[in-house]
């Protein structure tokens, strides 16, 4: 994807949590240690791209999602966002057009839908808060789009329901109807099927993909899902421990993998040709180190199978391995890296 058409672009993206010394750390005079939730991380998204951000729990994609859809602010690093440094602008005002063009679906719609609000007002809401329409008709014209693109049909059926009688899925369309309204450029979705039964799931990507496909939206689907990953982006990013390990189309790192990281995620899981349980693929090891305390080196090293001393030194680059595809891991042109 050439640079002009990146729609969002991070350089370097940071975000730390200090963490409150102890005492004795203000006597001694050590340095205030930090959670470093996100540690530096460079990714573009193109115009109506598809990237997903996989990884473990605690890797830092909510933290990045929320760095994005500007409800965290970056400790460092740049974002900008069709070519505009986003990363200094705060205030609700100075954030409006932004919030016009970028929306963060949760994953839990069952929290981010007010109970005492019908499905009408919670997709008006947006609309009316960010004066995007004149009058009510307009007004009744946007949610109805906005609910037939999200799958609920006739929008009209919907109006006056409240979440609690609707059904999970139904709820989810409702959050990304909430979303579609604004009709935003970019849509950062926090594993929005994870709490759905599988036979919804695959009904709400496909609402997801048929945005991308008839509005050229882009989206940033959150995951600790390979599969899942694999079924709906164009490009995959792997996160551990808050820095981006590999990168690359869809199909290569699902079925070329370069770091030992992103093989281990693949080995966990059957259904996309992995093959944990075999002893020559040993399951991944051990959990996710404490953000707090992030490991010297390579931060993946202590659950490495392939570790070095140099592993445990120096922190590797992304080393390109092929078209598009980034890998940071210091054996990521050697063969050993594809199977550990
Ligand atoms: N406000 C905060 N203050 C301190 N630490 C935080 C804060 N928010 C997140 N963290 C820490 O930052 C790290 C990344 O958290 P984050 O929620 O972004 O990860 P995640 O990959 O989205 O995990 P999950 O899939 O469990 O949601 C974790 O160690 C978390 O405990």
């Amino acid at each position: 994807m050439p640079d002009n058409a990146d729609i969002l672009r991070l350089e370097s993206l940071q975000v730390h949590f200090p963490i409150q010394g102890g005492m004795l750390d203000r006597v001694l005079g050590r340095p205030v240690r930090a959670v470093r939730a996100v540690d530096g991380i460079d990714l573009n998204v193109g115009r109506g791209e598809i990237v997903a951000l996989v990884g473990e729990s605690g890797s830092g994609k909510t933290t990045l999602g929320r760095v994005i859809t500007k409800l965290a602010q970056p400790t460092g690093g740049r974002m900008l966002f069709e070519g505009r440094d986003m990363t200094s602008v705060q205030g609700s005002s100075a954030l409006r057009p932004y919030r016009h063009r970028v929306q963060m679906i949760f994953q839990d719609a069952y929290q981010a839908l007010n109970p005492r609000h019908t499905v009408f007002d919670i997709v008006a809401e947006p609309l009316r808060s960010l004066r995007l329409v004149e009058n009510g008709t307009q007004l009744a014209e946007r949610v109805s789009e906005a609910l037939a693109s999200a799958g609920l049909n006739p929008p009209g059926d919907f109006f006056s329901r409240f979440p609690h009688e609707l059904s999970g899925g139904q709820r989810q369309r409702v959050v990304i109807a909430g979303a579609l309204a604004v009709r935003p450029e970019l849509i950062v979705a926090d594993e929005p099927v994870s709490m759905l039964d599988v036979s919804i799931r695959a009904q709400i990507l496909q609402v997801l993909v048929d945005l991308r496909d008839k509005h050229h939206m882009a989206l940033l689907f959150i995951t600790h899902d390979l599969p899942l990953a694999w079924l709906i982006a164009d490009r995959i990013a792997v996160l551990y421990l808050g820095k981006l390990v590999e990168i690359g189309t869809a199909d290569e790192i699902t079925f070329n993998p370069r770091h030992p990281y992103t093989v281990a995620l693949r080995n966990a899981t059957p259904q996309i040709g992995g093959n944990a349980g075999r002893a020559e693929s040993p399951a991944l090891q051990g959990e996710v180190p404490s953000a707090a305390r992030v490991p010297k080196g390579c931060r993946f090293h202590p659950r490495c199978p392939l570790a070095f001393d140099h592993c445990r030194e120096e922190e590797p680059p992304p080393i390109e391995v092929g078209p598009q595809h980034l890998s940071a891991c210091w054996l990521a042109n050697d063969g050993r890296s594809r199977s550990s």
